[in-house]
C-alpha cells in the first residue's frame, strides 16, 4: 500500500470537485480498496507529482537555497522533525538581499500527529503529556515563538519567507484569504486582529513568526480535514494538585477550531502555489522543488533534527517558571527545566520532568 501511495497514476489526476470530506466523516458501505484509492488520489493531488517531478538531492537543495531567487518547496516527508529542520535550513541559508528583488520562498509540509509548542512556552502549562503519548502525538518545541498547535495529516503548514524589511505579519495571510475566497467565495474566510484566519468565528489557521539575520518567516497551519476528535483534551494538561503557575513565558490563546472542510490538502497546495507563482513572478517562472528526508537530507538538517528531538531542547529550555502545589504544600522554581529553588530542599537539582513523573514518590 505504501508503494501504491507514491506511484504516479496512469491517468490524468485533475482535482476532483467533490472532494474535501472531513476526515471525521463516517464512511458507510465503502470497501477498503475504495478508501485506499481515495487516499492515493488525495496524496497525488497534494504532492502534484508527475513522472517529471523528481525529489531534489542534498546538493541540489543546497544550490537552490543558497542561490538568489524565488521558489516553492514541497516536502514529501510527514516527519515534523524533518520538516521543521528543513524550514530552519532554508531560513538560515537563504541569502540576504541588499538590493533588487527579495528572495521570497514558500514551503509546504504536512506533519504526522504532533503538538508543536512555541520556543518560549512552558510546555507543562500547554499540553497533556499522557494524552499526547496515548494518542501517538509527538511533542516538538519549534524554533519560532507563538502558541501551541496540533498537527495531523489533515492540516497543511505553509511557510512564507521574505526579507526583514519587507516583512509584515499579516501580509501573507491576507493573500491566502484573497486567493481562497476567490476560488470558493462560500468559504468566507476572514482575518482576526491576531492575524489568525477564521471561518464563521472559528479559527482554521494559526501563525507564528521568526525574524533573524535580516530575514523573516511567517509559518502557519491550515486545518482542512484534520481529525479534530483526536485533538480533544490534548491542550488541557491534567496535572496533580491544581497547580498554580507563574511564568514569564508565552501563553497560548485558546480558540475554537474547525476544518475548512470543502478543500483538500492537495487543492490547497495547488491553488496557493499557482497564485504565488503568478503574484510573485519577477522574470522567470517560479520553480517548484520536491524534497524528502532521504534524498534531500544534509548535515545541517540532521543536526537541527537532533536538536528538536533532544530532551535538552524539549524539556530543558523555555522560560523560567514557578509553580505552587497547595495540596502538597510545595513551592517550586524552575529554570531550564531544573528545580533551582523549593521549600523542600531535597527537590533542588531535580529535573522538573522527572519530579512530575514520580511526584507520588517525592511527596
Ligand atoms: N492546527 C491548528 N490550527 C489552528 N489553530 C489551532 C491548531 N491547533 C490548535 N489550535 C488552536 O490554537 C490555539 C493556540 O493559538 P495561539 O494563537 O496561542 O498560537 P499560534 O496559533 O501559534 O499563534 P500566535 O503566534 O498568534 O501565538 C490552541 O489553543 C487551539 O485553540
Amino acid at each position: 500500500m505504501y508503494e501504491n501511495m507514491f506511484t504516479a497514476p496512469k491517468k490524468d489526476f485533475s482535482i476532483p470537485q467533490d472532494e474535501g470530506k472531513s476526515a471525521t466523516t463516517k464512511k458507510t458501505g465503502t470497501s477498503l480498496q475504495e478508501d485506499i484509492n481515495d487516499f492515493n488520489k488525495d496524496l497525488h493531488n497534494f504532492y502534484n507529482i508527475g513522472f517529471s517531478r523528481q525529489v531534489i538531492s542534498a546538493s541540489q537543495l543546497e544550490d537552490v537555497v543558497k542561490s538568489k531567487g524565488r521558489f516553492i518547496i514541497k516536502s514529501l516527508s510527514t516527519s515534523p522533525y524533518f520538516n521543521l529542520a528543513l524550514e530552519n535550513y532554508i531560513f538560515k541559508n537563504t541569502p540576504r538581499v541588499k538590493k533588487g528583488f527579495d528572495n521570497c520562498r514558500l514551503l509546504f509540509y504536512i506533519n504526522d500527529k504532533c503538538a508543536v509548542i512555541g520556543k518560549n512556552q512552558n510546555l507543562w502549562q500547554e499540553v497533556d503529556h499522557i494524552k499526547l503519548k496515548n494518542n501517538n502525538f509527538e511533542l516538538l518545541r519549534r524554533f519560532s515563538g507563538g502558541g501551541t498547535v496540533l498537527h495531523d495529516l489533515g492540516n497543511v503548514n505553509y511557510s512564507y519567507l521574505t526579507s526583514r524589511e519587507n516583512f509584515e505579519t499579516k501580509f501573507f495571510n491576507k493573500m491566502i484569504i484573497k486567493w481562497l475566497n476567490s476560488f470558493k467565495p462560500e468559504l468566507g474566510l476572514e482575518l482576526n486582529d491576531r492575524g489568525d484566519i477564521i471561518q464563521n468565528g472559528f479559527k482554521i489557521s494559526g501563525s507564528a513568526y521568526k525574524i533573524a539575520g535580516g530575514k523573516a518567516y511567517h509559518h502557519a497551519t491550515m486545518l482542512l480535514n484534520a481529525d479534530l476528535e483526536n485533538f480533544d483534551g490534548l491542550l488541557e494538561p491534567s496535572l496533580p494538585g491544581n497547580m498554580e503557575w507563574e511564568s514569564s513565558g508565552v501563553h497560548s490563546v485558546k480558540s475554537k477550531i474547525k476544518n475548512v472542510g470543502v478543500i483538500t490538502p492537495g487543492q490547497f497546495i495547488s491553488l496557493v502555489s499557482e497564485r504565488f507563482q503568478k503574484t510573485f513572478k519577477v522574470d522567470d517562472n517560479i520553480p517548484v522543488y520536491i524534497c524528502d528526508e532521504f534524498k534531500s537530507m544534509n548535515h545541517e538538517i540532521e543536526n537541527a533534527m537532533h536538536t528538536l528531538q533532544s530532551n535538552k531542547w524539549k524539556y530543558l529550555s523555555g522560560p523560567k517558571f514557578s509553580v505552587r502545589i497547595r495540596e502538597k504544600d510545595l513551592k517550586i522554581k524552575v529554570e531550564k527545566g531544573m528545580i533551582y529553588d523549593c521549600n523542600r530542599s531535597e527537590l533542588i537539582g531535580l529535573e522538573f520532568k522527572g519530579f512530575l513523573e514520580n511526584i507520588d514518590s517525592y511527596t
